[in-house]
């Protein structure tokens, strides 16, 4: 179901008819206030601007050959040439019924599926995961669902950084504690910023630690056995801990997902081969680089992209090189989607650039560099402990759903112990998920616990909340929601507002898939749930002297909100309750 695409046809349909010219873009946007329809066309405007002609006409002659008498009651011209387009209740009510018997609600599948490949989360596994890989974790993880949930095929790929000189430090460290007896799930790496802290301090100040260190990161990149253990021991440990966050966030990444940094080492030669052989990269200052004219600066310096050091170590970069030729070339990926932050903005840019000229992004695949802005603190600078540390990803859970727990327990509630914990649990982690997603993803935001928290606003408390109400209506009636088969009839203003909104998740969702922008996911059940809130005060449903057929009727469209707002905060990774 998707009312926007059946009018793009019936536009288009009607604008060839009128003689328009083909590439005429029919313009068809919701509206914005019920005086202008549901829906409107706005395409006169535009043709009539380059053909020269009158909108108003032009909009009548469209309007003339426009057939949308089985889905609208009325079409009008309004002001320079929109059409207004007013949809009949028979057809919302039609629908909605359709859309409460169907499994995905008032969404179809993909008429076309495609291959995904996203790139999200991607922590580098030297330190443990904070606040900073959240953001990147849950806006990829709500688009996957999304993408999943629309019919493509998705390749999850956490790209986790695993490889890289700070690792021969690392290594070396652990070495030393292992040979001093330190139990290691205990007390080494139980604390992995500590155990980070103390090899770089090591590091910096111990002598003959620093010359160690990156012997053995050679050693390690040279395949030597004893090296790659200690390397192994720490990285499962690593992989642990990012485990146990991904299950705390409700998260969909598995083990499985992992396809790390190292897991490119031996296509690195090859690609390197690759570039210098087609003349892309030349040697400069004994490292392999790319001039890329096309991201000069302002004197006309092209930018210079390193993908190999002098020493003959391989970067980043050229790891990120060899992704693109999985991902395009062995994968076959149509889209490839990169949830990273804004400040690698350029480094993506040289990539795209250089994989396309090496042949290592096909055409047919779109790269999209996915960036999001910053998590800031209340004094407005990216968000840190109170001491200027780096927080937690784990404890900043933990807080939240201490935090949840203390709320809740200002109500009043007849729940036991054990369900209070739980959706403590729901709300607190729900909370932080829905605060950060509803913001749009390029805009750094101010993290605020009492407003994430609050039962009031576009928050996941309130969205919870407005579940249960629905939901509370089948408790109170004994109405069994899935056996529900009523006629929906829509009669009230209340009515057809709130049937239109339910008819809309797949035009929000396909939005939120091209764009990879959850935030109008949020929106959208922010508005449902506001409606609903309408809706209830507006139309009874249980009240006695409902007649039987409207009270059907009505519960057929809270059921409906109910599986509607579920669904959608199951997309954005937010899980519901019955009650709390
Ligand atoms: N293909 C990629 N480079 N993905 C993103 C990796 C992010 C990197 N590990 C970081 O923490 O900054």
């Amino acid at each position: 179901m998707n009312i926007r695409t059946i009018l793009v046809e019936k536009a288009i349909a009607a604008m060839t008819a009128a003689g328009l010219p083909e590439d005429t873009n029919p313009a068809v946007t919701q509206s914005t206030r019920p005086q202008f329809g549901d829906y409107q066309i706005n395409g006169a405007m535009g043709a009539a601007k380059k053909m020269k002609s009158n909108p108003r006409e032009l909009a009548q002659k469209i309007i003339d050959q426009l057939d949308v008498s089985d889905i609208a009651e009325k079409t009008e011209i309004a002001g320079p040439g929109f059409i207004n387009i007013h949809l009949k209740p028979e057809f919302l009510a039609q629908s909605v019924q359709a859309a409460n018997n169907h499994a995905k609600l008032a969404v179809n599948e993909h008429a076309k599926p495609q291959k995904v490949v996203v790139d999200y989360s991607s922590p580098n596994l030297a330190k443990e995961m904070h606040v900073g890989h959240l953001r990147s974790t849950i806006i990829g993880d709500a688009v996957v669902r999304a993408l999943e949930f629309r019919g493509d095929t998705v390749v999850r790929q956490n790209h986790m950084g695993d490889w890289g000189t700070q690792f021969g430090m690392l290594i070396a460290h652990l070495e030393d504690q292992i040979n001093q007896g330190v139990d290691l799930d205990t007390v080494a790496l139980a604390d992995l910023e500590t155990f980070y802290r103390d090899a770089k301090k090591r590091f910096d100040d111990e002598e003959g630690f620093a010359d160690k260190a990156r012997n053995y990161v050679v050693k390690l990149q040279s395949g030597d056995a004893h090296c790659e253990k200690l390397w192994k021991l720490f990285i499962a440990t690593s992989v642990k801990h990012s485990e146990e966050v991904y299950k705390r966030l409700n998260v969909t990444l598995t083990p499985a997902d992992i396809m790390a940094e190292s897991a490119y080492n031996s296509e690195l030669n090859d690609i390197i081969s690759l570039l210098k052989d087609k003349n892309i990269a030349v040697e400069s200052q004994g490292a392999q680089v790319v001039f890329l004219d096309e991201l000069a600066n302002k004197d006309g310096e092209p930018s210079a992209f390193i993908v190999q050091k002098s020493g003959g170590g391989f970067l980043y970069a050229t790891t990120d090189l060899a992704a693109c030729d999985y991902r395009s070339n062995k994968l076959g990926a149509e889209r490839i989607l990169i949830f990273v932050d804004a400040r690698q903005s350029l480094h993506f840019n040289q990539v795209e650039l250089t994989a396309r000229k090496a042949g290592l992004l096909r055409d047919e695949t779109s790269y999209e560099f996915c960036p999001f802005g910053t998590m800031m603190g209340a004094d407005g600078k990216p968000f840190k402990t109170r001491t200027g540390g780096t927080v937690k990803l784990a404890d900043l859970l933990e807080e939240s759903i201490t935090r949840a727990a203390a709320k809740l327990a200002e109500r009043e509630s007849d729940l036991s112990d054990e369900d209070r914990s739980e959706i403590a649990r729901k709300v607190g982690i729900g909370a932080v998920k829905y605060a950060d997603l509803s913001k749009h993803r390029t805009s750094d935001y101010i993290f605020n616990w009492d407003s994430m928290l609050s039962f009031e606003g576009a928050t996941a408390p309130y969205l919870q909340y407005a579940y249960t109400r629905v939901r509370s209506i089948f408790r109170k009636s004994g109405v069994d929601a899935a056996s529900l088969k009523a006629d929906v009839s829509i009669i009230e203003p209340q009515e057809k507002t709130l049937a239109l909104k339910l008819l809309q998740l797949e035009e929000v969702l396909d939005l939120m898939i091209n764009e990879a922008t959850p935030h109008v996911l949020c929106g959208y059940l922010y508005e449902l749930a506001s409606l609903y809130m309408t809706f209830y005060e507006a139309c009874p449903v249980l009240k006695e002297g409902v007649e039987p057929s409207v009270r059907d009727s009505r519960l057929v469209l809270c059921n409906l909100v109910a599986d509607t707002l579920k669904t959608g905060l199951d997309l954005l990774g937010i899980e519901v309750m019955e009650q709390m």
